[in-house]
């Protein structure tokens, strides 16, 4: 049976299918329909257009809006949601003075993480990121990218893979898996975890079909572009193409080095100069700006506005996590871009919304209002305007999610 939803308000990012990712100047712009409605059918967009022209139909279910807003639901194409435990001891440490790279060197980090994961069953793993999921769902996220990484060995990077590939049959949302074995050496025989995930893990991952995409993190004290090099060339083989955690911390020469294995995307971006700036211009891999982690470990923001003025696209997302970044809230980091980046926010709900799609090659899917694409959207509280996703930072302004269609009901603890 069609919905139709008539009296809305405003309906937000509105465009033709076949457009391309956004770019530049492009980004400030968020085409809108004043007065709309829109009609969905089987779970996708069927129609929408002005209420001036509007004509019921007999075989609709109405649904009057009353002047709210509808955008489509966020995409967040950087997550980490699959873990054991929150590391909030960690929290505390770093609000008494310790930075993350010192907190990793006192037993922190992302080793804590993996060893607790190692420990924990597959099913009380995916119970606990379910809740997880069902929450950033109800916070207005309608497709995802979760990374494995707190593995760390054959058995725990298989396990968090299956974990990711369950939520996949679960939900009603698009999941994308990432392999993120080289998230840290587990131990100091660097070389023999280098053989382990080349030789054991990607054919067996392969062989199971339990990734999209390959991940590794290239920085001083984890991995070196060399050794990042070898992973994405063995991901190849395997049909995984990269995205990839890179200028963090330093500027090692990963970019770089993603772009020769034209990765999708580079994230985080933190430290970024001139020069890479320039390589990204002269290639199609996307910039992926984690503003979340900058803000919960001090860390400088990614230089959002410089990457948009350059004419590049750019794309935020949570990187949600339980060391750098435990927020998996889009409109928290649609306000720290605006507010720490100097993002306006139809150029910040464009880097959370129709690039990120993007980042995921869902771009045919869901990140903007367009006929055929799945009916996943957000209905804002009365009052409520595309700024107040920026403006009223840390304020609930959903008042309803839908997934294909569906009224999406949080979870009752
Ligand atoms: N930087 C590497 N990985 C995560 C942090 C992981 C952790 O601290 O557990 C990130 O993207 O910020
Ligand atoms: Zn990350």
């Amino acid at each position: 049976m069609t919905k139709t939803f008539i009296n809305i308000g405003r309906l937000i990012q509105v465009r033709e299918s076949g457009t391309n990712i956004l770019r530049g100047a492009m980004m400030a712009d968020v085409p809108t329909i004043e007065n709309a409605w829109m009609a969905v059918e089987n779970g996708l967009i069927s129609s929408y257009g002005s209420m001036d022209d509007f004509a019921a139909s007999a075989a609709t279910e109405i649904i009057d809006l009353n002047g709210r807003m509808v955008c489509p639901t966020f995409v967040d194409s950087h997550t980490h949601l699959v873990f054991a435990e929150d590391r909030d001891e960690e929290f505390v440490m770093k609000i008494k003075g310790m930075d993350y790279q010192s907190i990793a060197e006192a037993g922190g980090g992302i080793l804590n993480s993996a060893r607790k994961l190692q420990k924990m069953s597959l099913s009380e793993l995916t119970e606990r990121a379910s809740l997880r999921l069902q929450e950033a769902i109800g916070s207005g996220t309608g497709a995802i990218e979760i990374k494995s990484g707190y593995g760390l060995s054959m058995e725990a990077e298989i396990k968090m893979l299956q974990v990711v590939n369950q939520l996949a049959q679960q939900f009603p949302i698009p999941i994308k898996a990432t392999f993120l074995g080289a998230h840290a050496f587990p131990d100091k025989d660097k070389e023999k975890y280098m053989s382990s995930l080349i030789q054991e893990m990607l054919p067996e991952i392969y062989s199971q079909q339990l990734a999209d995409y390959i991940d590794c993190f290239c920085e001083e004290g984890y991995y070196t572009v060399e050794q990042m090099s070898r992973i994405l060339e063995a991901g190849e083989k395997f049909d995984l193409r990269a995205k990839v955690h890179v200028n963090q911390f330093n500027s090692i020469g990963g970019i770089e080095k993603a772009i020769e294995y034209n990765a999708l995307t580079v994230d985080h971006l933190e430290v970024l100069s001139e020069s890479e700036i320039n390589l990204l211009k002269d290639s199609d891999t996307i910039p992926v700006a984690l503003p979340g982690c900058s803000f919960f470990i001090r860390i400088p923001y990614t230089p959002g506005r410089k990457i948009i003025d350059s004419g590049l696209p750019l794309v935020i997302a949570s990187d949600f996590n339980p060391g750098s970044a435990p927020s998996f809230n889009l409109s928290l980091a649609n306000s720290l871009a605006a507010v720490n980046m100097g993002l306006l926010p139809e150029e910040a709900f464009n880097a959370t919304t129709y690039n990120a799609a993007y980042a995921l090659e869902l771009e045919n899917e869901v990140g903007s209002i367009t006929e055929g694409k799945r009916a996943n959207f957000i209905v804002a509280k009365a009052g409520k305007n595309l700024n107040s996703i920026s403006y009223n930072f840390g304020v609930d302004w959903i008042d309803r999610v839908y997934i294909n269609g569906e009224l999406f009901s949080k979870p009752t603890i």
